[in-house]
């Protein structure tokens, strides 16, 4: 019988010759990826008694969640890491390089094949280039820094078919918050997703992180997209490693599939205090907003920069908005400025942020007061999510997030560049 994309990496990956859903078995993984969150997995490996990291050219550590330092707190934290990681010999990335998942992906980390565990939710992003994910949590970091292996259940899988063509502006972001939307957030509790269909040939690795970024959303272990010559063409630009792609069988059983064709789809947007609370633009349209986020591990490409800067037509921000831009990484930085678009947003009245996090989860750089209304490129919409737990924070595309920033509203960017026209 045929096996998933699951069954047969985890099962190389074991050293077995077949594995199960619902089996546990010990891995032995590629990357092993934290980040601000280093310094207390480093206290935790202390109190396992070890003091050397067994294998750490196994593991990266890239500060991005509160950078620069914010309080002496964190910068304590951020010395901490530093001094740690020097002495054990780990990869790392200071801060300013970027969001840990686009830089894992930047720096050719991760790849077909490949077995990535991160103290990170949203690790399931690199299955957008074939590799097996997934977040795990900070005890289950320190012993893998211990001894090089964990215990993972294999998940079953679950296949989504994306078919059909997209619409002007209609976005990969406008695609998952639809599934969310439709599973719910507990849609693939535990499950291995497999992305497929005839989008999938149309969408670029960039497309396809976003899908698996926020496959996280609802519960997935993993999210996968076979590796084609996209993938490769985009890896090969990045990296000169050699990876050994792991394929699903034609014959393997899925607990289910499930179909999607995005023919029709509108602009989604994702409602508080619910990522899987997602509507058509249409039913919220005209709902005002304080502040505009373009950015995160989701939404903070370079595409995604051009694209809002093409909505925004050379338009202000509206006035009583704030809109913030943070590129996910220096490269996404540069390019940006080297495009001539971040002076665009400056001068439009945004506030160009530093590469990392920003106010993605709500600790700096530009929280929100109780009362007010942001719409984001973000992942997460919970209460307090983004600063104060009585803000709304609403969820969508690069597209409909520059309507929103020159509207004061939200706003189907569709209707704004017909009115451009
Ligand atoms: C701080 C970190 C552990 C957390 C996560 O695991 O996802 C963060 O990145 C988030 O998005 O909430
Ligand atoms: S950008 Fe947001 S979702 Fe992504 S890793 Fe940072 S805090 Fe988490």
């Amino acid at each position: 019988m045929g096996k998933t994309f699951a069954e047969k990496i985890l099962a190389q990956k074991a050293g077995l010759a077949a594995v199960e859903p619902g089996q546990i078995v010990t891995v032995r993984p590629d990357l092993g990826m934290s980040h601000d969150n280093t310094a207390a997995i480093a206290k935790l490996f202390g109190k396992i008694g070890r003091k050397r990291v067994k294998e750490p050219e196994k593991f990266v550590v890239i500060l991005d969640h509160v950078v620069p330092a914010a309080s002496v707190e964190y910068a304590e934290n951020h010395k901490e890491i530093r001094e740690f990681v020097r002495e054990q010999g780990i990869r790392f990335y200071d801060v300013g390089r970027g969001v840990c998942h686009q830089v894992v992906v930047e720096e050719g980390l991760a790849g077909p094949g490949d077995l990535v565990l991160g103290a990170d939710s949203h690790t399931p992003t690199y299955g957008a280039v074939g590799a097996f994910s997934a977040g795990i949590g900070r005890s289950e970091m320190a012993a893998l820094w211990a001894t090089g292996e964990l215990w993972l259940k294999v998940p079953t899988s679950l296949r989504i078919e994306l078919d059909g063509t997209l619409s002007e502006l209609v976005t990969a972001k406008d695609v998952i918050l639809h599934v969310i939307g439709k599973l719910g957030a507990d849609g693939a509790l535990y499950q291995s997703v497999e992305f497929t269909g005839s989008l999938v040939a149309r969408m670029t690795v960039p497309d396809r992180m976003v899908i698996t970024n926020m496959a996280a959303e609802m519960g997935a272990k993993n999210a996968f997209f076979a590796p084609d010559e996209i993938t490769f063409g985009y890896l090969a630009a990045r990296t000169d490693r050699t990876f050994t792609p792991v394929y699903p069988d034609p014959d393997a059983r899925y607990q289910d599939t499930i179909r999607f064709d995005v023919s029709r789809l509108e602009p989604q947007v994702a409602c508080p205090p619910d990522v899987d609370h997602v509507v058509p633009i249409s039913q919220v349209a005209g709902k005002r907003v304080d502040q505009v986020v373009i950015g995160t591990c989701t939404n903070g490409r370079i595409d995604d920069l051009r694209l809002a800067a093409e909505v925004m037509a050379g338009q202000p921000v509206a006035e009583g908005v704030r809109m913030l831009i943070v590129p996910a990484s220096r490269e996404v930085w540069i390019q940006a400025a080297e495009e001539g678009l971040l002076a665009l947003f400056a001068e439009a009245g945004a506030l160009v942020l530093n590469p990392g996090c920003g106010p993605c989860l709500g600790a700096h750089e530009g929280v929100l007061a109780p009362g007010e209304v942001g719409l984001a490129t973000s992942n997460r919409n919970f209460k307090g999510r983004m600063g104060s737990p009585d803000a709304e924070l609403y969820l969508g595309s690069p597209a409909v997030a520059a309507a929103a920033a020159v509207t004061g509203r939200i706003t189907d960017p569709r209707r704004l560049l017909e009115e451009e026209r």
